[in-house]
């Protein structure tokens, strides 16, 4: 029973394709399971696929074939697991501290068959540096924060595609002194999702020094 999950939106099939029986299965197993296990509030089922996951798959878009993606704080599998179903080219690692959020994600990522999926229990922190071509984080904390943990695990030259909402460009003018410390370029605020009506998302793009 999946319960009172959201139907699923027309835009899931073009965000998608032709893997979005795998990502539908991992919507139907979130509703499931993810409020007991602490992963979900009780009000996101209902809008679990236009706040969520759909959101989550937006990123897609930044990640180049074949990359090795770090995604810092899954969580539930957010982006992480959603990217991971989306896109069997990639190789993706989720790095997440908490024992619980560990083992659903090491369960679900068997119960989707996802091969190419590695959890990492850690913080991004403690994780070994300089690994990866693109790191992914989503409402793991401020720019000011998560700047700092997230661009040293990305290789020389790597990037950061972090999704944010509408505070975005307020947390990047803090984050001024932080992004100068870490030498990051090409920092910039992109739209994801353009033309996707109710779906459009702000993504923070950059690239650590080579
Ligand atoms: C609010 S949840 C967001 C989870 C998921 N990314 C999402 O969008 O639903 C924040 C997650 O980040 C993890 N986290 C917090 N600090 C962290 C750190 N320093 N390194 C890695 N993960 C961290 C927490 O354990 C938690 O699972």
């Amino acid at each position: 029973m999946s319960d009172g999950l959201e139907q699923e939106p027309a835009e899931a099939a073009r965000v998608f394709g032709d893997r979005l029986p795998v990502v539908r299965r991992y919507a139907a197993d979130l509703a499931e399971h993810g409020i007991v296990l602490g992963l979900i509030g009780p009000l996101e089922p209902p809008r679990l696929w236009s706040r969520h996951v759909l959101n989550s798959g937006l990123l897609a878009e930044f990640l180049p074939r074949d990359a090795a993606v770090a995604d810092v704080g899954s969580g539930a599998g957010l982006p992480g697991l959603v990217l991971a179903a989306a896109r069997p080219d990639l190789r993706v690692t989720l790095i997440e501290p908490m024992e619980r959020r560990v083992a659903w994600l090491e369960e679900e990522r068997a119960r989707l068959g996802l091969e190419n999926v590695v959890v990492e229990r850690s913080r991004a922190e403690d994780a070994a540096p300089g690994r990866f071509d693109v790191v992914t984080a989503r409402a793991v904390g401020a720019l000011t924060g998560l700047l700092p943990i997230t661009a040293p695990l990305a290789k020389r030259g790597g990037r950061l595609a972090l999704l944010k909402g509408a505070a975005v460009d307020a947390e990047l003018a803090k984050a001024e002194k932080v992004v100068r410390r870490l030498r990051l370029t090409d920092v910039r605020v992109e739209i994801a999702g353009r033309g996707m009506a109710g779906l459009e998302t702000r993504v923070l793009v950059a690239t650590v020094p080579s």
